[in-house]
């Protein structure tokens, strides 16, 4: 297996104590699999994601890549997070030739730059590609954090909300950048995406992980997609698979909405 989770423990030591964010995880993720995570605003996404980019060690439990334990970050792991995290006194193009740079090992200056021509072409930014980071959109910035993420050809992408602060038409757009890049690339990459966007998690996914609220947070479920790919976002909204894949996830996203707002709305004077 490519990527094993077993019984991960994570805990903070806070003021106030330890603090369990999330325990008995387990997950196994084969290469090239697409996989989502899902659950309410503090369940450990991010926590797990950061185990696995190695920015956290596992208070119990591991985590192994290949069957090696993860002890650090390391080049075979891109990560991609909302915030874009590109240098703002680098152009486009200086951004992501710097990452290639840095990780690319055994090829020339001229192959490097070779490696950041297709990406910026794959991404559609050779017309801004000698924009500072200030001078572009939050989608363009956005397509150049994913550029750099797959030109420094990493085994897997980390990806947390990577779209969570763009519009709808643009976040629709780049969903399909991304599939379109894990396609042409021989959907080698394995890549696990965290997101609040059911929809979006459902369109991109091979399987969704849906975790249980936190503290002490861990898997509730996962669901398995079987949708055929190439994913056409109009076409697979009318497949019986992704109504109840959605409606599953609703339900088991929503319970807790519910019984809040129940608990709200007790005592609350009804006016006449
Ligand atoms: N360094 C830390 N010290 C103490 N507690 C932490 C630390 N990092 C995370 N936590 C806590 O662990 C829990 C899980 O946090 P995490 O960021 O993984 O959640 P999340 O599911 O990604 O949330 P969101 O959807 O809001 O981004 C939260 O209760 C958070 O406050």
């Amino acid at each position: 297996m490519y990527l094993e989770i077993n019984n991960l423990e994570i805990s903070f030591a806070t003021p106030k104590g330890k603090f369990v964010a999330v325990r008995n995880v387990d997950l196994q993720v084969k290469k090239g699999e697409i996989v989502s995570i899902i659950g309410h605003s503090g369940c450990g996404k991010s926590t797990i994601m950061n185990a696995v980019a190695g920015m956290l060690t596992p208070t119990k439990g591991t985590v192994t890549i290949n069957g090696v334990p993860v002890k650090g970050p390391g080049p075979d792991r891109g990560i991609v997070f909302q915030n874009y995290s590109l240098l703002p006194w680098l152009t486009v193009y200086q951004n992501i030739f710097q990452a290639v740079d840095a990780a690319v090992k055994n090829k020339t200056r001229e192959e490097k730059k070779e490696i950041v021509e297709k990406y910026i072409k794959m991404v559609n930014l050779s017309a801004h590609r000698e924009k500072l980071p200030q001078q572009i959109s939050g989608g363009m910035k956005q397509r150049v954090a994913i550029a750099r993420a797959f030109a420094i050809n990493p085994d897997m992408l980390l990806m947390d909300e990577p779209f969570g602060a763009l519009d709808a038409l643009t976040k629709g757009d780049m969903q399909l950048e991304l599939l379109k890049l894990w396609n042409l690339d021989n959907r080698s990459k394995t890549i696990i995406l965290v997101t609040h966007d059911i929809e979006e998690a459902i369109f991109l996914s091979d399987r969704i992980v849906v975790m249980t609220d936190g503290p002490a947070a861990t898997i509730r479920e996962i669901e398995e997609l079987h949708l055929p790919r190439p994913r056409n976002k109009k076409a697979i909204i009318s497949m019986p698979e992704y109504k109840l894949i959605r409606e599953r996830l609703l339900s088991l996203l929503m319970d807790k909405v519910e019984v809040d707002e129940a608990d709200f709305y007790k005592g609350v004077p009804v006016e006449a």
